[in-house]
């Protein structure tokens, strides 16, 4: 169900507030120089320095670029509103095409950009991240890697397969930058919600790094996508013939967690400070990689762990929106759909919030929780229950009359929800959420991409009524309930918190990323909202506001591995400084370091590698 997921217009005030940040933006402060060791044609090939037509003519005879340009030297305001006018023509020319095909030729557009001058792509990207993350991230991303043999044309990001056992310490040299703050590794082996897709899923790690340049000003020269192909299982991938990853199947067991240990290994021998997000394994692999690695090394799973954090401070937001205190929490009844790794991460960070606000232990603070998966409601009397998955069972004797294997509507119909998250399947369980508990009971339909959402927004206010609060992991339009109301539409998506984590464990140093640091992360966004805003259903801020909101982020994540003194430092910030930094001090912090694309003047220095 691709529909156009894109915004319309932005109102008048957004576009006031648009023009004079642009004229600060594009304002002639000169920023600092940028070592190159290339001259030449070599520099109009290298996406990291290139300025098409932008190279000023004393730039053009330092690097001997005098020649290989027309003449005319055009603005980088110039350039961008070049590129987004045929942006807009593309838009004018797909119209009343199909929705996938006119995402695709967005993604095209942009990747085109992206493969030939980084400092515009992440401008217009930066600027137009509200119209843009659609297409670089959730959902279009989905199809980009389900499309991406076809698509394939110049690689980006790094490629290590079963064949390089005992190779990779020295393939992890033949990446050209010296410094890697930022590493998103995917298996492809669970892809959003569309399964394994082989080297297909290297899409993912590239779009979440996108966003990590957008959201949190990571330097892209310092983010590193990886894909780890150890085969797929999907048999029409194995048997297509154009196909770019190993055409076997998975690698199990020991085998597979070797190859993993190499990898990780190899990384933090060349960066030890880098930063290491794993994204889209399937769940037995998410949660064993993350216990395996998470006390040795700075890393964290974004699907159990970032997931969990967004989805907490959408549920807190949720007690807001019904105007009663945030300790009204623990009184909240939650059905979780499905008892996967966000699932079961979701339930895990969710417990601990309730059992830390009601003094309780974890097993009373899961007593208002049911988890259903594909067989059903959960109890202790499920057969080969998985050892993630066991510490939520419910026991026979508490579930008044339900049974182990109960379907979502008959849970539903009887626990009354105050809030549904995940799977919530069709419309006869939407309009059991009539009957909820709560005056304003919650839908968080939050499978991505679109077409594996579990409702659509206009479904969820249409069955459940207008009063919900409604998110979604992918993008929709607000509805309009008719009358001048409008249904809010809320994504609620990890891109809120994981640009924070990473940053925020960044700029201090972090020795490991703790428990504390991702609650953390989850309160500050919670908080972020405002009153007015929660009660009118409004539970995470609008995308537009993402750099804002991983200041935040990022910041709550720093102070809290201060506290816990996990942080080492970072190049000039020692720990002393990181100590002393009140919370404003903190979010400026972390706003300055931010990356901001400029053209910056290129100064050619000989005998470099880069
Ligand atoms: N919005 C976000 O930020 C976000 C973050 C992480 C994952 N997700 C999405 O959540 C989905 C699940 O991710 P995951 O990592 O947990 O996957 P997973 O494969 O680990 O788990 C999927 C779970 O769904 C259950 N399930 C499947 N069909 C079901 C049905 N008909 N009824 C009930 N349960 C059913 C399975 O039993 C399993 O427990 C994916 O679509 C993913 O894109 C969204
Ligand atoms: O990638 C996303 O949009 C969110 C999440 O990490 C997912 O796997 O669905
Ligand atoms: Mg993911």
């Amino acid at each position: 169900m691709w529909r156009n997921i894109l915004s319309k217009s932005a109102n008048a005030a957004e576009v006031g507030k648009a023009n004079l940040r642009r004229e600060r933006r594009f304002s002639t402060a000169i920023p600092g120089p940028c070592i190159v060791h290339k001259r030449g044609a070599d520099i109009l090939h290298d996406p990291w320095f290139n300025k098409d037509t932008g190279f000023p003519m004393t730039e053009r005879d330092r690097l001997g670029l005098r020649g290989l340009l027309p003449p005319r030297v055009i603005s980088f305001e110039q350039q961008y509103d070049r590129f987004m006018d045929s942006y807009h023509s593309l838009e004018k020319n797909t119209q009343g095409q199909p929705d996938g095909i006119v995402s695709l030729s967005k993604w095209r557009i942009l990747n085109r950009l992206h493969d030939r001058n980084e400092t515009l792509y992440y401008r217009v990207l930066i600027d137009n991240i509200k119209d843009f993350a659609p297409i670089v991230y959730t959902p279009t991303v989905g199809l980009v890697c389900q499309n991406y043999s076809g698509l394939f044309r110049r690689p980006r990001g790094m490629y290590f397969s079963a064949k390089d056992k005992g190779e990779m310490m020295s393939m992890i040299y033949n990446w050209p930058a010296h410094q890697v703050d930022m590493i998103v590794i995917t298996d492809g082996s669970r892809i959003l919600g569309l399964g394994d897709l082989g080297v297909q899923g290297i899409g993912i790690p590239i779009g979440k790094l996108d966003m990590y340049v957008a959201a949190a000003g990571i330097n892209p020269q310092r983010t590193l996508p990886i894909m780890l192909d150890v085969g797929t299982n999907n048999q029409k991938l194995l048997q297509d013939p154009l196909y770019l990853g190993l055409r076997e199947p998975r690698l199990e067991g020991e085998e597979y967690l070797s190859i993993v240990d190499e990898f990780m290994e190899a990384v933090h021998t060349r960066w030890p400070k880098a930063i290491v997000q794993f994204e889209d394994f399937q769940m037995k692999w998410a949660f064993e990689t993350l216990q395996r690695y998470r006390k040795k090394f700075c890393m964290f799973n974004d699907d159990i762990q970032g997931t969990a954090g967004v989805a907490l401070a959408g549920l807190l937001g949720t007690v807001r929106a019904q105007g009663r205190p945030l300790s009204d929490f623990v009184k909240q009844k939650i059905v979780v759909v499905g008892a996967g790794s966000a699932g079961l991460g979701v339930l895990s960070m969710a417990v601990q919030a309730v059992s830390k606000m009601a003094g309780s232990s974890e097993t009373a603070a899961n007593r208002n929780f049911y988890l259903i998966d594909k067989d059903g409601l959960v109890t202790k009397d499920r057969k080969n229950i998985d050892s993630a998955a066991a510490p939520f069972a419910k026991d026979p004797g508490d579930i008044d009359g339900l049974r182990e294997g109960a379907s979502l509507i008959e849970v539903v119909k009887k626990v009354k929800p105050h809030v549904l998250l995940g799977l919530s399947g069709v419309g006869g369980v939407l309009k059991a959420m009539r009957e909820s508990d709560s005056a304003k009971p919650a839908i968080f339909a939050m499978s991505n991409p679109t077409s594996n959402a579990e409702c659509t927004a206009a479904e969820a206010f249409k069955h459940a009524g207008g009063h919900i609060v409604f998110a979604s992991g992918s993008p929709f339009e607000n509805v309009d309930l008719g009358n001048g109301r409008i249904g809010h539409v809320n994504q609620a998506n990890n891109m809120y918190l994981f640009p924070g984590i990473g940053l925020g464990s960044l700029l201090t140093g972090a020795r490991i990323i703790s428990d504390g640091m991702l609650q953390a992360a989850s309160e500050r966004l919670a908080s972020y909202m405002t009153d007015e805003e929660t009660q009118n259903g409004i539970l995470f801020p609008s995308i537009s506001r993402i750099r804002d909101v991983t200041s935040e982020v990022g910041a709550a994540v720093a102070q809290a591995a201060v506290a816990e003194e996990l942080a080492e430092g970072h190049g000039e910030v020692g720990i002393k400084e990181l100590m002393q930094m009140s919370k404003v001090e903190m979010v400026e912090y972390v706003a300055r370091n931010m990356w901001f694309p400029v053209y910056s003047p290129l100064v050619h220095e000989k005998n470099g590698s880069n």
